[in-house]
């Protein structure tokens, strides 16, 4: 079981005042939704809580740590990301871009061995690109390259997922495979936090949730506190109608804009 922590945490966004400052508890067993316009630093927030980039101020605790003061070994061992974006710098297979998953887990110069490979080659069947082990990864699909990333961190088998917008490229079937994983790896005692463009996702999947606005103002809570239409309609300057679909609230967008919203 890991925590991940946040302590006046200020993430750097370029050109842009401080907004709130994050203190933010990450508990195993929760499932988080970081929701926010484009450029609202969702991305940036994530990459500061893996520490692949540095706060403005503040800090991230990894069970009461500080995340800068970890080995990185040791912090890939319990924290896996899905980048939103990847550069396939060189022609591997689906099998083999997988088992980079292991690699947290291997001495330097250790090959992987039959345990690492089961693993891998389950986490390709459950995202189900089982059959496309032998592919070279630059001839997989949008969807297929999405799901092969989720799989290559099941297979880092990590304790806490950060995940930048895990559903992007996938056709709805994927989708709610890939958000029924996640809320998988949460029932195991694992903490999941993703950044979702789509609020219905949110509402079904998350129980906690996060609102980062443009200028760097947040809330965050229990995700029915965060779901109030006119709190999300602030966020994305849009209008919005509500219905309830099988117990839970469905946002789609109204014609009108809200008033005071920019753009077309
Ligand atoms: N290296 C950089 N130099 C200048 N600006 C940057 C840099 N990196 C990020 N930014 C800016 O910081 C802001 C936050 O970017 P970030 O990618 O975190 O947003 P996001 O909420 O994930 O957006 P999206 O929904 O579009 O993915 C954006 O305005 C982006 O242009």
């Amino acid at each position: 079981m890991s925590r991940l922590e946040t302590q006046g945490l200020v993430i750097d966004v370029p050109q842009r005042g401080d907004g709130r400052a994050l203190d933010l508890l990450l508990e195993p067993g929760q499932v988080w939704g970081v929701l926010g316009p484009n450029g609202a630093g969702k991305t940036t927030l994530l990459h500061t809580l893996a520490g692949l980039r540095a706060p403005r101020r503040g800090e991230v605790r990894l069970d009461g740590r500080p995340l800068s003061a970890l080995a990185r070994r040791r912090v890939a061992r319990q924290l896996g990301l899905v980048f939103q974006e990847r550069l396939d710098g060189f022609p591997a297979t689906v099998r083999e871009t997988a088992l980079i998953g292991r690699h947290p887990w291997l001495s330097p110069w250790q090959m992987e061995g039959g345990e690492d490979l089961r693993l891998a080659e389950a986490a390709l069947a459950r995202l189900d690109v089982g059959h496309l082990a032998d592919r070279l990864v630059n001839t997989l699909s949008g969807g297929e390259r999405q799901r092969l990333a989720i799989a290559t961190v099941l297979t880092q088998a990590p304790r806490i997922w950060l995940a930048d917008e895990p559903t992007n490229h996938l056709d709805l079937h994927h989708q709610t495979a890939v958000m029924a994983l996640l809320a998988e790896q949460a029932g195991a005692g694992h903490a999941v936090m993703m950044c979702l463009h789509d609020l219905n996702l949110a509402a079904r999947w998350c129980d906690h949730l996060l609102l980062l606005y443009p200028d760097g103002e947040a809330c965050w809570g229990p995700r029915d506190a965060m779901l109030v239409p006119s709190a999300l309609e602030r966020l994305y300057g849009q209008r919005l109608a509500t219905a309830e679909v099988d117990g839970a609230p469905v946002f789609v967008p109204a014609r009108r804009r809200a008033r005071g919203s920019e753009g077309p």
